[in-house]
């Protein structure tokens, strides 16, 4: 289920707020969501975040909680005191995790949708293998949606590979978050579970989380214009 506005949120994966800036100014926030990750929020700080959003975009804060329930809470109250649209926490962490992070925001006016982060995209059957969780990861990601949505989430971040098994599964109003987007012209880098930007697309993701195809080419811009072409929009 997505709301208006774009299905691109571009992931700002860079280690300094300049570098940031640079490529944010020539964006706007009809053209994409932006993603602040842990490497730029450890850098640039709560006021980068604030910046952003004053600036008019939708940011969703991928600091993926896992924690304590009372913990996981206070953090997510704390991102939205920054005016984020969108936060995570990992499911891994467990209902009672989740319930007490929907609980809290829910005491808000305004609060930013709650997104539980199921299975890395980065992880293979084999990581799963070595941590000792079924070696299925659709079926793992299923699982952990269920549990997620059980718990008030507003929708998860899988693969878009896992995407058409949600939708036929799960009902109602939850937003599928996809990383793991890999244009045909795109390096791989640490991805496990990728698919192409209108796969996705096709596949019912409803956003699609982009990183290095955009921010790791030499011409950025023509990079996600080339997305946008793929994706006709
Ligand atoms: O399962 C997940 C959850 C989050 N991410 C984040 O998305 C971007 C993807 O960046 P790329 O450069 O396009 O690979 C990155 O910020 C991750 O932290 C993810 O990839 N997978």
């Amino acid at each position: 289920m997505a709301d208006n506005g774009p299905k691109i949120i571009a992931a700002l994966d860079f280690p300094d707020s300049e570098q940031a800036f640079r490529l944010v100014e020539r964006l706007s926030p009809e053209r994409c969501r932006l993603k602040v990750g842990k490497e730029l929020f450890v850098r640039g700080g709560p006021r980068l975040v604030e910046q952003l959003a004053a600036d008019g975009y939708d940011v969703f804060l991928d600091l993926k909680f896992h924690d304590i329930p009372n913990t996981v809470a206070r953090a997510c109250e704390a991102a939205a005191d920054l005016g984020v649209w969108m936060v995570n926490l990992h499911a891994l962490g467990g209902r009672r995790m989740m319930e007490a992070a929907r609980e809290a925001l829910d005491k808000r006016q305004r609060r930013p949708l709650l997104i539980g982060v199921t299975i890395l995209t980065s992880m293979g059957s084999e990581d799963l293998k070595e941590i000792q969780l079924p070696e299925d990861p659709e079926a793992n990601v299923l699982h952990l949606a269920r549990l997620a949505q059980r718990a008030g989430l507003d929708g998860v971040v899988c693969s878009p590979k896992e995407v058409a098994g949600l939708r036929r599964e799960i009902a109602g109003e939850f937003r599928r978050v996809t990383p793991g987007i890999r244009p045909a012209w795109a390096a791989t880098d640490d991805q496990k579970r990728i698919t192409t930007p209108s796969d996705a697309i096709r596949l019912g993701s409803d956003y699609l989380v982009i990183g290095r195809p955009i921010t790791a080419a030499s011409d950025p811009l023509e990079a996600l214009r080339k997305i946008e072409e793929e994706l006709g929009v």
